[in-house]
């Protein structure tokens, strides 16, 4: 794993001490306690683990290391047999806390190893139960479904499995940059510091960090992604066996709600947990209940979870654009490109009439087709937008097609036909085929 080492950690002399502390300290943390820290918003905090074990989030701390925390991480030390922790830097918030669900988490962790050592049994007698455990965690807006998915996914790879993640949050995810679908395998438990490794992740832009702008697009391409997968389970034993895990968004009502009915039954998730809420639990329970292999498990929300505002999330969208071009530490030299108008197509996804007024029916109006390819004018409009390079091999291909990466447009030269952009490597485009949403990005 590759943890941020200990040097050039920055120095704090001649730094103003606000009221929570700025110096080396240690804390000492009881069984089945946890640290909950909110890193200071301009400087990294550094930790270790002195004594004892302790994980963040299903990852095991290694002893003595440094790791560095960039400004505004959110995270806990938690520990099951008590450990020592050494701070030095600046935290917005730390506190102890004895009270945490981490018991009820470990528990549903030890069900779904069963499972997969069933399914692992099973491989060779009986291919209907050499599935794993698909799990998906579902709940309001900071309930803790993200950090859940991380220790889930992080136990299980700690034992030797390679669960497949999907994350369905376009507004927060976790695998790549806002406005996507994306799954990939854990091979080892997450990274507490850079968070899922980018090897090859299957990822389909939406184009939009909320699913309303096209709720159909947003069903299209979970269905499109579960196609795939299922295809890769087939033929994969292991990671079969190993299951999923499913991170959703946290719009639980109306539309919200029912693209989470079409996610449990699109991934056929056969676990359904449902963080802090005892509403959608009932609902999901009584609409789930003719599927008698579909569990629906209540689980308690940590106390510690912190609830991030709209500026808040806003932000944290474009700190993680800016980290797919410039990387976690700006150790990534992203390439300005320049290319023709006529050397790229710019397609955007919907929008567009079905069919001219003149086909229908004398009073109907002419529906917009949410998954309609339009190719766009290339004009000034574009400019720092966010643009995803698909894998398509023809422009009919775009919606079906995962993505290669992603470009930001830096200028728009009009009378010169020219356009400006940056992406994470020099040579051309894996593709000139282009999709684009509403994603934007103000590179500071
Ligand atoms: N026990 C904890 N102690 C401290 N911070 C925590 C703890 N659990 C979660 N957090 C932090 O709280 C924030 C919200 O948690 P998380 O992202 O898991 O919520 P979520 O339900 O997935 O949110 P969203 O609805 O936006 O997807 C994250 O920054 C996470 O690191």
């Amino acid at each position: 794993m590759a943890y941020s080492g200990m040097a050039g950690a920055p120095g704090l002399v001649g730094m103003s001490t606000p009221a929570t502390s700025t110096t080396t300290r240690q804390v000492k943390l009881d069984k089945e306690s946890e640290l909950r820290i909110e890193v200071g918003m301009e400087i990294p905090l550094r930790l270790r683990l002195l004594t004892g074990t302790a994980e963040i989030f299903g990852t095991e701390l290694p002893p003595e290391i440094w790791l560095s925390f960039p400004p505004r991480h959110k995270f806990a030390v938690f520990t099951w047999y008590g450990a020592t922790i050494e701070m030095d830097g600046i935290t917005e918030t730390d506190y102890t806390a004895d009270e945490t669900p981490m018991v009820s988490y470990v528990n549903v962790h030890a069900v779904l190893e069963g499972r997969r050592n069933h399914a692992k049994a099973s491989s060779s007698t009986d291919p209907d139960s050499s599935q794993g455990p698909r799990v998906i965690v579902v709940g309001p807006t900071d309930s803790g479904k993200s950090t859940l998915s991380k220790m889930l996914l992080s136990w299980a790879a700690k034992q030797g499995w390679k669960p497949t993640f999907v994350d369905l949050d376009i507004g927060q995810g976790s695998i790549t940059i806002p406005g996507c679908i994306a799954a990939t395998p854990i091979e080892m438990p997450i990274d507490p510091v850079e968070g899922i490794p980018l090897e090859m992740p299957l990822v389909y832009f939406f184009g939009h960090t909320t699913p309303s702008l096209n709720v159909d697009l947003y069903k299209v391409l979970v269905k499109e992604l579960s196609q795939i997968l299922e295809r890769q389970f087939a033929g994969n034993a292991e990671s079969r066996a190993a299951g999923m895990v499913i991170n959703t968004m946290g719009w639980i009502e109306g539309v919200g709600y029912e693209l989470l009915l079409h996610a449990i039954d699109t991934l056929n998730a056969n676990v359904v947990l449902v963080l802090g809420q005892e509403k959608l639990c009932s609902m999901l329970k009584d609409v789930l209940k003719n599927k008698p292999n579909v569990d629906v498990v209540k689980l308690q929300k940590s106390g510690g979870v912190v609830s991030r505002n709209t500026k808040f999330r806003q932000k944290t969208r474009s700190y993680r654009i800016r980290e797919y071009f410039y990387g976690l530490a700006n150790d990534l030299s992203p390439h300005s490109n320049i290319a023709n108008f006529s050397d790229l197509f710019v397609y955007k996804i919907g929008g567009g009439p079905q069919a001219p007024r003149s086909a229908l029916p004398i009073g109907a109006e002419p529906a917009a087709d949410p998954t309609r390819l339009v190719l766009v004018n290339i004009n000034r409009d574009l400019l720092h937008l966010v643009l995803a390079v698909s894998f398509a091999k023809e422009p009919d291909q775009i919606i079906s097609s995962n993505v290669a990466g992603f470009i930001y447009i830096t200028d728009i030269d009009i009378q010169r036909k020219k356009i400006t952009y940056l992406a994470p490597s020099a040579g051309e485009l894996p593709s000139r085929f282009l999709i684009v949403g509403s994603l934007t990005w103000l590179e500071t």
